[in-house]
């Protein structure tokens, strides 16, 4: 029996954004729009499809669909296969799109224009948004739109993807146009003799030597030399220099993150004790002040203190982002990422990770080689992730005192810069163990990678960006921590204990006899009841881990105010040992349930997730037992 799948597409015309990497397609997408989709200084940005609507000023709506960057239409990664698969109507659950809008980047025509043409023999109606006109009018190239209109055949509006108004004329073209009549926008002077032919080469060639002529008749055939990023990257990408900077960057970046953190995180804490406070003194003591006061605040208010350090590792991150460094930073660890089998390609992914690993996972989608990305997708977990950072923050304000060594260096920044070393210098291990798993044949593939000009960092750019990390965090605060937080403090408050009980109530509950239970698993690497339980519910999010603690300490020592408790609750309860052992189990930690499925959709199956699953989690039994039983010999314990 054959089966047929009917798809019902949405009436409205479907305009898809396509152009090489970096060209301002998201830039343009949003004005359009009015999305917020990520907008960053390198290319390989967008890797799916994204879609939004506009209201034309006849009040007639269109979708736009923002894809991700392409260099040609013979797909090398999959990100490129995304936009390819949309342009010829083969992406699942998408009609064709009705209109192209072809996006330049004015500062770099020659490889751009190449796209154009072969947008051209698609038959899809197409127009030209001529993008970064500001940045060209700055270096002294003028690209004469009508000109440019007439080589090719087609309309070319210019943009400016930064400016509030810089689609206004876009917007406008729009507008005007005969949507039920579009075909006056297919390109009418293809060559016939090439569009025909199945070679691509022969379409590669015919292309350059057509964009040559163009670019001649424009007068636009010289290269316009960037001579500050030049200036820059003669000092950036200097072979001595430039890795001495990017240590310093990235040793300054985790300085920063505890020490500016420091006044608005008490200021946090002052207002949660506040709350705890005015919430015993308010209601009797029953369960539901158990619940706001140990359960909801103790637990999610214990994590909201980290809101300030996740929001300027989040800056940094941002900054590196919108600047254009962070592809030279690629280019400098393409030597040291090669000696472990992988190639700098596979850097700005396990940069991302660092926010969180399933951007991190779903960026490789733009590193062509298949097996160079499954090893950066198994690698990724172990980028420290902002959701580890409460967790890292707790155990080091409880453990490493706060002092200033030499240079006014703070020693517990050290100890940060140090942990997020050892969670590199683990993947890089696995790397270079996987290389040797790795066929004979296998080559390494040279980096080919396109270095943006620098941008001076948008100040709007940055807030929005700030904002939707803090909206993020906010929302895991108020949804899966608060859940996880409100889950525990049920099991770990019922069932009651017996009236003879000698032990504390959370002994006799179902969390208390599970914790005793792990316990017997974990006890070998020194950590006790309490942050076994802890460990079970943190698989959903980092977080909760601390959240937990929280928790489960609040509920072990009645009569202590539980919000502000777990610090030093800890910093006496446990041994130095156990705290750098649960340190070390974090570092390598198998992830949350939400970088599994990631991992799961992006692979296509369960095998890799288990895979990693497995391997991470015998690494951070390994590394917390090894750096347990070396502390405690130590005279640690
Ligand atoms: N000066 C200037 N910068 C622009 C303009 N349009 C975009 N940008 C900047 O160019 C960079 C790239 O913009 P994106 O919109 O992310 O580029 P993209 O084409 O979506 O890139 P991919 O998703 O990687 O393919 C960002 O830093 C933008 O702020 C423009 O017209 N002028
Ligand atoms: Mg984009």
């Amino acid at each position: 029996m054959s089966e047929a799948k009917i798809h019902f597409f949405p009436s409205e015309p479907l305009v898809a954004l396509l152009g090489n990497p970096n060209c301002g397609k998201t830039a343009l997408f949003n004005l359009l729009t009015g999305s917020r989709q990520k907008v960053a200084n390198y290319s390989g940005v967008t890797v799916e499809r994204k879609e939004g609507r506009l209201t034309l000023e006849s009040q007639k709506v269109i979708r736009i669909l923002d894809l991700p960057g392409a260099y040609s239409l013979y797909p090398r990664s999959l990100d490129e296969r995304v936009t390819c698969n949309v342009l010829h109507g083969n992406a699942q659950g998408e009609k064709r799109p009705d209109l192209v809008l072809c996006v330049l980047n004015a500062m770099n025509l020659r490889r751009n224009l190449r796209l154009v043409l072969s947008a051209k023999r698609l038959g899809l109606p197409c127009l030209v948004v001529l993008n970064m006109v500001d940045v060209a009018k700055r270096q002294g190239l003028a690209v004469d739109a009508k000109a440019l209109s007439q080589e090719l055949g087609l309309p070319v509006i210019a943009t400016v993807g930064i400016q509030s108004d810089g689609a206004d004329q876009l917007k406008q073209y729009l507008s005007q146009l005969d949507w039920k009549n579009l075909s006056a926008l297919c390109a009418s002077n293809v060559d016939e003799g090439v569009e025909t032919s199945t070679d691509h080469t022969a379409h590669t060639e015919s292309d350059n030597v057509q964009v040559h002529h163009i670019l001649q008749n424009l007068d636009l055939d010289q290269i316009i030399p960037d001579r500050l990023s030049d200036r820059l990257d003669s000092v950036l990408l200097h072979p001595v220099f430039g890795p001495v900077i990017l240590a310093a960057v990235l040793f300054f970046i985790f300085q920063a993150v505890f020490t500016w953190a420091t006044l608005p995180m008490e200021a946090i804490e002052v207002g949660v004790d506040w709350l705890g406070a005015l919430f015993t003194q308010m209601l009797p003591n029953n369960w539901l002040r158990s619940l706001l006061v140990d359960g909801i605040l103790a637990g999610a208010g214990g994590v909201l203190i980290f809101l300030p350090q996740i929001l300027i590792l989040y800056f940094f991150i941002l900054i590196l982002e919108e600047s254009g460094y962070l592809p030279r930073a690629a280019y400098l660890l393409d030597r040291l990422m090669g000696r472990v089998g992988l190639s700098g390609r596979s850097f700005i992914p396990l940069l991302s990770s660092f926010a969180c690993a399933i951007p991190g996972i779903m960026a490789t989608r733009s590193i062509s080689n298949a097996r160079d990305r499954l090893v950066t997708i198994l690698i990724a977990p172990m980028m420290t992730c902002s959701a580890r950072l409460p967790v890292y923050a707790l155990l080091i304000s409880a453990f490493i005192p706060e002092r200033k060594l030499w240079a006014g260096l703070d020693l517990q920044g050290l100890v940060l810069f140090l942990l997020y070393v050892a969670g590199i210098a683990g993947a890089m291990a696995v790397a270079w163990i996987l290389k040797h798993f790795t066929s004979e044949k296998f080559q390494l593939n040279a980096l080919m990678m396109e270095l943006p000009s620098y941008h001076l960092p948008r100040l709007s750019n940055l807030a929005i960006g700030l904002w939707q990390r803090a909206e993020i965090f906010l929302r895991r605060v108020g949804g899966i921590i608060l859940i996880m937080t409100v889950c525990l403090w049920a099991l770990s408050s019922f069932p009651l204990p017996p009236e003879n009980a000698t032990g504390s109530p959370i002994q006799y509950s179902i969390a208390g006899m599970m914790g005793q239970a792990l316990a017997v698993v974990f006890e070998p690497i020194g950590f006790n009841w309490q942050i076994s339980i802890a460990l079970v519910p943190g698989m959903a999010a980092r977080e909760v881990v601390v959240s937990s603690l929280a928790t489960v300490y609040a509920l072990s020592n009645s009569g202590v105010d539980a919000a502000d408790a777990l610090l030093p609750l800890i910093t006496k309860g446990w041994s130095l040992a156990t705290a750098l052992s649960l340190l070390a189990w974090f570092v390598f930690a198998p992830q949350c349930l939400s970088t599994i499925a990631a991992v799961k959709r992006e692979t296509g199956g369960w095998k890799i997730p288990v895979i990693m699953l497995s391997y991470l989690f015998v690494l951070a039994y390994l590394a917390a037992f090894i750096t347990y039983r070396v502390a405690s010999h130590f005279g640690l314990a």
